[in-house]
């Protein structure tokens, strides 16, 4: 089935009630198809708005405008009976790439995560799979998250093919990154059978060691939604277009899944 690139721009709060009535619909989708959904959160700066938005719910009169089928369980987690949560209680999370640094500092995306996410939502504790950074080891950490990965997806797919996460968030560099897969990192951008692994960015914000999961892993996925601001536009639209395969970005082509760009429009 050939993959498609859908591209929405809007204004911030339009955008972001669009992609959290897309998350929740493909949540609901994959635990009414698979009993699980399995999402994967980006870093940096740019997904705060979209954690919080997506923690508070969107109103279900706004859901069935935006053409969405209300599902049978859709008051999980929620006090509020006119909104919609994604099926937390059946959502496994995981990180797309990590800063190595403890959860506590204030550059860790987990930290991020938690803080606009993962505590103002039902998810269980053992559904939550953060990326380790606290053995002094990136190698062995990035070992460990894939061992983990393996154990998780290996009743799946007993080739030990990459995961097929239903849903991978991705944000946008200015210099065509994505996770923490680096233009100039030939070695990780070449990665063929590693699923994660330790790298070294010293011109990521901030700078340092980073755990990344590889383009294998990403272009498993079911589903890959990058979330842009508006300074990166132009430059997201020339990914999308296929016009720069050389960047990392541009080396997102899931197998199956389609690519949703969720761009904030240039008011
Ligand atoms: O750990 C990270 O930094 C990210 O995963 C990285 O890929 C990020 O998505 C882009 O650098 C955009 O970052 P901002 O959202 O902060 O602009």
């Amino acid at each position: 089935m050939t993959a498609m690139t859908h591209w929405i721009s809007e204004p911030l709060d339009a955008l972001l009630e669009k992609a959290v009535a897309f998350i929740t619909d493909t949540a609901y989708r994959a635990v009414a198809e698979r009993g699980r959904f399995t999402l994967v959160l980006s870093g940096g700066n740019t997904p705060r708005a979209l954690h919080q938005k997506l923690a508070r719910g969107i109103r279900e009169e706004r859901y069935l405008e935006l053409g969405y089928k209300l599902p049978e369980e859709a008051r999980r987690c929620t006090r509020n009976p006119d909104v919609i949560v994604p099926p937390w209680t059946h959502t496994l999370l995981f990180q797309g790439d990590e800063r190595y640094l403890p959860p506590s500092h204030p550059d860790s995306n987990y930290g991020m995560a938690r803080q606009t996410l993962i505590r103002n939502v039902c998810l269980k504790p053992s559904n939550i799979h953060r990326m380790p950074t606290e053995s002094g080891d990136p190698e062995a950490d990035a070992q460990r998250y894939e061992m983990l990965l393996k154990g998780l997806f290996h009743k799946r797919n007993s080739n030990n093919a990459p995961p097929s996460f239903d849903l991978i968030l991705l944000g946008l560099g200015d210099d065509g990154h994505t996770a923490s897969l680096m233009p100039d990192d030939k070695g990780a951008l070449e990665e063929k059978e590693r699923w994660v692994i330790a790298v070294n960015a010293p011109n990521g914000k901030p700078p340092g060691i980073r755990l990344t999961l590889t383009l294998p892993v990403i272009n498993e996925a079911r589903a890959v939604l990058f979330l842009v601001p508006p300074s990166r536009h132009e430059l997201a639209r020339s990914i999308s277009n296929g016009e720069r395969p050389e960047l990392p970005a541009g080396m997102v082509k899931p197998r199956s899944g389609d690519v949703w760009w969720f761009v904030e429009g240039v008011v």
